[in-house]
């Protein structure tokens, strides 16, 4: 797969398998093509050249309304900024979704919600706004919300990029633990620490992937001793 952006090559050559029920980071300098990477696998963007495949179809083959309909059914997406909305309860924020998608009931989508938020460890913030919760405890309500509609897969951005180190750590084994149920996450992060979480990890470099290392499952305890090698590893390989 390929990207360009005005003439210059952002992706070159990228050739990516993901396993269903991976943990994937990404990592890289800045500018190496990160996001961009996520945008094409998620099909908010589409490739120069080249194709992606999601679950045997190819993503751009879609129209913008079958793309819409895979991402709502399929997808989940979580950001540095959670962008929950406002004028809504934490719940509502993570129940809106499943009502957009209307593929269940109201009420199994409130009881999936809620399940999904204690599961969390924020299932007593329910009836808060965002204004009444911290950080870390805003993006597990984020994480809720992308798991509503039960995805295939999980696309986040610098997760933790917003969060002090403790609350960081709640969200990476939140999401690590995801896998348990089978579900892929593919995690751009700037930080080795999270990357020690995941199965696999890929280094951009110059819109190429300069390097992989396969961890299989890491013991999240030994995550410090981890992150030390990978930090070592990417940093040696890029
Ligand atoms: N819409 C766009 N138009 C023009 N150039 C773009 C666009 N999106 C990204 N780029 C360029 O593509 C390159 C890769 O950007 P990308 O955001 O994918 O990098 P990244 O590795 O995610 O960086 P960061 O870690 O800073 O978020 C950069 O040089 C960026 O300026």
């Amino acid at each position: 797969m390929r990207k360009s952006h005005g003439g210059q090559e952002v992706l070159r050559d990228v050739d990516l398998d993901v396993g269903r029920g991976e943990f994937l980071a990404v990592m890289g300098p800045s500018g190496s093509g990160k996001s961009t990477l996520l945008y094409a696998m998620s099909g908010m963007d589409s490739p120069s050249a080249g194709t992606v495949v999601f679950d045997g179809r190819a993503l751009t083959g879609l129209s913008e309304a079958e793309l819409g309909e895979l991402r709502l059914h399929r997808m989940g997406f979580v950001f540095q900024q959670v962008h929950l909305l406002r004028n809504l309860t934490l719940l509502d924020n993570v129940v809106l979704p499943g009502f957009l998608a209307r593929a269940r009931p109201r009420a199994e989508v409130v009881g999936r919600a809620r399940a999904l938020m204690a599961g969390a460890g924020v299932g007593d913030l329910a009836d808060r706004e965002v204004t009444e919760a911290s950080g870390g405890q805003l993006q597990r309500v984020g994480i809720s919300r992308a798991l509503v509609n039960d995805p295939a897969i999980i696309f986040a951005d610098e997760p933790t990029g917003a969060l002090d180190s403790a609350a960081a750590e709640t969200v990476l084994r939140h999401l690590a633990g995801l896998r348990t149920s089978g579900t892929t996450l593919v995690v751009v992060t700037h930080d080795a620490y999270v990357a020690a979480h995941a199965d696999r990890v890929i280094a951009m470099a110059d819109g190429r992937i300069d390097g992989e290392l396969s961890l299989g499952n890491v013991d999240p305890d030994d995550a410090p001793a981890m992150a030390n090698r990978h930090a070592r590893v990417l940093e040696w390989r890029g």
